[in-house]
């Protein structure tokens, strides 16, 4: 469905080096990394709304610029950042999307309209900001595309409708044809229905890997401070000391419990762990 190959894009100050990773159909897969680690620069280039300098970016097989209408077409596209126009009004602003999408289904509109509590003779300007976003999933969802593509589409949302987006996003993927990438800060909501995570950090890809491997490569090390030396420290890839003892993120945590036994407790981490204790080392 998706397939980045080797992409780089230099900033003045940012630079995304070299990525790649792919995405099969009949999955969802989160998109993680801190604040500026360049999530919304891999969407905006993977949607050609910025130019990459090198590398390949291939959607449905095709690549995403020679095939750019027709993969469009295909792609539901929710941004971060509303892109309508203010002054109009929902039905207005619908008026003008659908025509650009081949398969737009008006009832399936009209329906997540009613479900999302929207009035269609709002304007945009009036819109709080988790209405402008299920506006924007609404339109996304009402022309049967087969990649759904999300920047951040939870945020601003209270935590009963982003558990209903994420039934609709769920429900979506149980058409194996379609897939889901979006990006988040909410690691919870991927722990729920993500398949694959792929965590970007300072411009790199960490790791993009199926979610059961990532929670089980990766454990959680409770111990005594005296535990810590100049070589047990390299076992770890971020460590966290209080007062009593110690708490670090390692992989492969059953070598840890070879060397220390029943000396340290280890737990399976969470995503916020995994990506916490990179980050911070
Ligand atoms: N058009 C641009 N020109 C110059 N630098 C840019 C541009 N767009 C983004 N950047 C820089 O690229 C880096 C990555 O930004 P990006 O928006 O991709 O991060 P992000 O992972 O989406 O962050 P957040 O979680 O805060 O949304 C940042 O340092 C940002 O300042």
């Amino acid at each position: 469905m998706l397939e980045i190959k080797n992409v780089s894009k230099n900033f003045e100050k940012f630079k995304l080096n070299d990525i790649s990773f792919n995405l099969e159909s009949g999955y969802i897969m989160g998109f993680i990394g801190p604040n500026g680690a360049g999530k919304s620069t891999t969407i905006k280039l993977i949607m050609n709304l910025l130019k990459k300098d090198s590398g390949e970016i291939k959607i449905f097989g095709k690549d995403h610029i020679d095939f750019e209408r027709e993969v469009k077409n295909r792609i539901g596209f929710v941004y971060d950042e509303s892109y309508f126009y203010e002054d109009l009004t929902i039905n207005q602003m619908k008026n003008i999307i659908a025509p650009f999408y081949k398969n737009w289904d008006e009832k399936m509109f009209s329906k997540y309209i009613k479900d999302f509590n929207l009035d269609y003779t709002q304007k945009i300007k009036k819109l709080s900001k988790g209405m402008k976003m299920k506006f924007s999933l609404a339109t996304a969802l009402s022309h049967n595309a087969d990649l759904i593509i999300m920047d951040e589409p939870t945020s601003g949302l209270d935590p009963i409708f982003r558990r209903e987006i994420l039934d609709i996003l769920y429900s979506v993927i149980q058409d194996e044809n379609k897939s889901i990438f979006f990006s988040t800060h909410i690691t919870t909501d991927l722990e729920k229905v993500a398949d694959y995570i792929t965590f970007i950090n300072n411009g790199e890809i960490v790791f993009s890997k199926s979610k059961d491997e990532v929670l089980e490569s990766y454990g959680v090390v409770k111990g005594g401070k005296d535990l810590l030396d100049g070589d047990t420290r390299k076992e770890f890839i971020g460590i966290r000391e209080t007062n009593v003892g110690f708490e670090g993120l390692a992989e492969n945590p059953q070598r840890l419990k070879k060397i220390f036994g029943s000396e340290i407790l280890i737990e399976r981490p969470t995503l916020e762990d995994i990506m916490i204790y990179s980050v911070r080392r």
